[in-house]
């Protein structure tokens, strides 16, 4: 297993390519998980709002189709008109609801994350020839989840918000993000801080490890793991991705409740739905997981091959 030289530099400019196929891979099912993570329970099975991820798939859509309104026609900028565009698309719905701040969130966290992780293998990486150790790649991974959650927590904490409230309560993510401000200070725009290490530290590094491991398992003898097949690579993504989120979920549902208002969030969770309530969303996760990561892993591996090409000395 050979390690090439890192670029942290690169990492940082094809992570945001990553992130970006990431958020549109993965994003209306993102915003069915934190629906169904963050719905109140209902003491009878008929009054809860959805029943599961197909009926907030289905509710979502119709309930958002029938909301159409002319401020929808409204574009910021291309990268939001394409995303409209795109969600007419799948039948005018709004599972891309508030697109808008997580692609201005999630480009520059998977920047974030994966110049951190080249920068933790920069720094242990004695010898180019010489790979790193498993447990120095994962603690490359942990490095990267520090590093992003400076704009992983306040992005999340605005984009739950939205995602449950819709427009209902905040006109946009800049409105929600002053307001929260205005009211509490930056301790509001950054609660959830401490739940969102908890979800993102051991999560990266596990996410890391399992993708670079992967590569490196998928790679032929004898060949460079940067001439790994798109398929692998997806393979190799998609694993990465899920196996992310089985450590990741139970903080991510403590975080989603508590960021969008629920206090004392692990004992009222554990008091009123037990254990199981601690992977609300599931079928939602590890449906998106596989394809999301995948797309981000590839969009990864292309940017950097085109950088490379461009710039191999850097
Ligand atoms: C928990 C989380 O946000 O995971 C990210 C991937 C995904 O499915 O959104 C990846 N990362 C580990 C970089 C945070």
């Amino acid at each position: 297993m050979e390690e090439a030289k890192v670029s942290p530099l690169k990492n940082f400019i094809a992570g945001g390519v990553a992130g970006a196929c990431l958020l549109l891979a993965g994003h209306p099912l993102d915003t069915i998980k934190v629906r169904l993570q963050t719905q109140p329970k209902a003491s009878c099975a008929q009054y809860v709002i959805y029943t599961g991820t197909y009926d907030c798939f289905r509710k979502t859509v119709s309930k958002e189709k029938k909301k159409m309104h002319r401020d929808n026609e409204v574009i910021e900028g291309a990268i939001f008109y394409l995303v409209s565009k795109t969600c007419r698309l799948i039948g005018d719905s709004k599972l891309f609801v508030c697109m808008g701040a997580p692609l201005a969130g999630v480009a520059p966290m998977m920047a974030i994350s994966f110049f951190g992780f080249g920068l933790g293998k920069q720094l242990q990486q004695t010898d180019p020839g010489k790979p790193l150790t498993h447990t120095q790649i994962f603690l490359s991974g942990c490095l990267a989840g520090v590093f992003t959650t400076v704009i992983v927590a306040p992005g999340e904490r605005i984009k739950c918000l939205l995602q449950v409230n819709g427009k209902a309560r905040y006109s946009g993510p800049l409105d929600c993000a002053v307001r929260l401000y205005k009211q509490q200070g930056i301790r509001s725009v950054y609660k959830g801080t401490v739940l969102t290490l908890i979800r993102d530290v051991p999560s990266n590094g596990l996410y890391f490890l399992t993708y670079e491991y992967l590569k490196n398992l998928l790679t032929p003898e004898g060949q460079s793991v940067s001439q790994l097949s798109t398929p692998k690579i997806l393979l190799a993504g998609g694993v990465a991705g899920i196996l992310n989120w089985t450590i990741a979920l139970p903080p991510d549902v403590l975080k989603s409740n508590f960021q969008t208002g629920l206090v004392d969030v692990l004992r009222t969770l554990l008091r009123e739905e037990g254990p199981t309530g601690l992977y609300k969303g599931f079928n939602a996760v590890f449906l998106r997981a596989f394809p999301a990561n995948a797309a981000c892993f590839l969009g990864f591996e292309v940017a950097l091959k085109g950088l490379n090409a461009i710039a191999p000395s850097w």
